[in-house]
């Protein structure tokens, strides 16, 4: 089984909370993916350059400084310290954008009514397979961050839940893939507040009636959107976990 796993800002940003992912992370016996955001540390950083962060419906609008800021960030900082951090550990990384290797090549996202600027629409097409498998093939671990190119030279600010799920859609055509997002809660729950109120198992019924009660809302409508679109596309499990639960019984299975 292929694992793709994907961690948001908000794990990144807890240095605890992502050496510990990455050692059990590294200790997953099988080829694994993994792709990494880091939309919460932009935003800091962002306004400490006196750039305001502009979202809309979880997607920032991307201007040229906004660009650069995020390239150096994702591309850098966040993904080479991942690597680093991989390697300690005894995990063969590769740290990769979507223009090394031509990984991922996007399009910029079409003006309609909103100018989303540097933004990567992707496609299934989009990813190198080739390239993947070669990598997972050889033990060696990939791991994504949130940039990706157009093939002339302008690179794209894309959505890193969006590339994993559709890594794990072209990857599945010749795996078997799962599919985890990681986040800072334990899974979909009732009461956002309340771990006790974890949903273990939910399908797209269950999800559309808990969105219109309210119960699910903000990041987590696009990250189902999402993962059910993924699962009627071939891929076999798709979890939403703690980061810290990887390994464990305790998340939120789509069925
Ligand atoms: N029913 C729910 N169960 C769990 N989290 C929820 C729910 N509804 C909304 N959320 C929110 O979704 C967030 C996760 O989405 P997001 O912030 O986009 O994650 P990330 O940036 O890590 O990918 C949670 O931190 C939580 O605030
Ligand atoms: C176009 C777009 O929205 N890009 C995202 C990429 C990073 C990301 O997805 O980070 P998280 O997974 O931590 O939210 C952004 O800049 O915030």
């Amino acid at each position: 089984m292929l694992k793709i796993i994907k961690i948001g800002g908000g794990i990144i940003d807890d240095n605890l909370e992502l050496e510990q992912f990455l050692k059990t992370f590294t200790a997953i016996d099988s080829p694994k993916i993994l792709v990494h955001g880091g939309g919460k540390g932009a935003s800091k950083m962002l306004n400490q350059l006196g750039i305001e962060p502009k979202m809309i419906e979880g997607r920032r609008i991307t201007d040229q400084p906004t660009l650069d800021v995020v390239t150096g960030l994702y591309a850098g900082n966040i993904n080479k310290t991942i690597v680093s951090k991989l390697q300690k550990f005894g995990c063969n990384a590769l740290g990769l954008s979507g223009a090394d290797g031509n990984a991922i090549k996007g399009s910029k996202r079409p003006i309609k009514t909103i100018d989303y600027g540097f933004v990567g629409d992707l496609t299934t097409e989009s990813i190198n397979k080739e390239l993947f498998q070669l990598l997972i093939d050889n033990n060696i671990t990939p791991v994504v961050c949130a940039i990706t190119h157009d093939g002339n030279g302008q690179l794209l600010n894309t959505n890193a839940d969006t590339i994993a799920s559709t890594i794990a859609v072209a990857m599945s055509q010749k795996n078997e893939v799962e599919l985890n997002f990681c986040f800072d809660k334990i899974g979909v729950l009732r009461d956002v507040n309340d771990d006790t109120t974890l949903i273990p198992k939910i399908n797209e019924t269950l999800y559309l009636q808990l969105k219109e009660e309210g119960v699910i809302f903000e990041g987590m409508i696009p990250k189902l959107d999402n993962s059910f679109k993924v699962i009627n596309a071939g891929v076999k499990n798709v979890c939403l976990v703690h980061a810290r639960n990887i390994n464990s019984e305790i998340k939120t299975i789509l069925c």
